[in-house]
């Protein structure tokens, strides 16, 4: 698979310079996670791939034609079933909605028995279960993933970090996190930003295969010391 490359990309919101001639290389069929403090710059870097913002230079290379997104907010619509929301996106290209796989990626994110439900009687957990499953129905090889688990309470976000881990293993994933824990169990490659215009920095992960277990120790001290490193860069704000 591709890697996805930033060429030489110089980004401003006005006067701010956020990055200037950035080269990033994210390797292809991995989970590359973005990591920096608050305001940063990392959700401007993932809508420059989108291709929701144009940088004034360079260019990002590697992207196929479309790429899914999975966000904080999950956006379903209440008026639809479960299933539904899953399929929209078919219906929206004038595709015929294959209701078979649907319900096979339903049952993966073991929600099959609210299939016909309205996403207004789910718990947050389980919306983004859906919208997981809506992500992976839409067959994308490049995935976006700007802080999905943000809002989840911990023991959820720890399980929804495996099954997602584990579900898009093979695609392009680009994950945009604050939580360190979060980036040490589910990376392949880390990626910290730091001052702007922005600097990369790449972090070295810890061993083992995405999504890591807590029961590892060696995770837990990776984490610890991503967080100093984290720590650091706040201090200096
Ligand atoms: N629409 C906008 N117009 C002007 N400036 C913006 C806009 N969106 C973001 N910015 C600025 O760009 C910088 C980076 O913002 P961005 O949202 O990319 O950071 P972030 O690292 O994702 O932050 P957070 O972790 O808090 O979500 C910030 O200084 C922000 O104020």
């Amino acid at each position: 698979m591709n890697p996805i490359c930033f060429n030489d990309i110089t980004f401003s919101w006005g006067e701010q310079v956020l990055c200037q001639q950035l080269n990033l290389q994210l390797r292809g069929g991995k989970t590359t996670v973005l990591l920096g403090r608050s305001g940063i710059g990392k959700s401007t870097l993932l809508r420059l791939v989108a291709g929701l913002l144009q940088p004034q230079q360079g260019d990002i290379s590697g992207l196929p034609g479309k790429v899914a997104w999975m966000g904080q907010q999950d956006l379903l619509y209440p008026w639809l079933t479960v299933l539904e929301n899953l399929m929209l996106s078919a219906r929206l290209n004038g595709e015929k909605p294959d209701r078979v796989r649907a319900l096979a990626l339903l049952e993966q994110v073991k929600l099959s028995e609210v299939a016909q439900a309205s996403p207004d009687k789910l718990s947050g957990g389980m919306r983004q279960r859906v919208a997981l499953a809506r992500t992976l129905y839409a067959q994308r090889e490049v995935v976006l993933m700007d802080e999905p688990f943000a809002t989840l309470d911990v023991m959820t976000k720890l399980s929804l970090q495996t099954l997602t881990a584990t579900l898009l293993k093979g695609k392009t994933v680009l994950l945009v996190t604050h939580d360190p824990l979060e980036a040490c169990r589910m990376a392949d490659d880390i990626v910290l930003l730091h001052g702007q215009p922005l600097a990369v920095e790449s972090w070295p992960v810890p061993a083992g295969d995405a999504p890591r277990s807590l029961d590892d120790p060696r995770l837990l001290q990776a984490q610890g010391e991503l967080f100093s490193r984290l720590n650091q860069d706040e201090k200096t704000v």
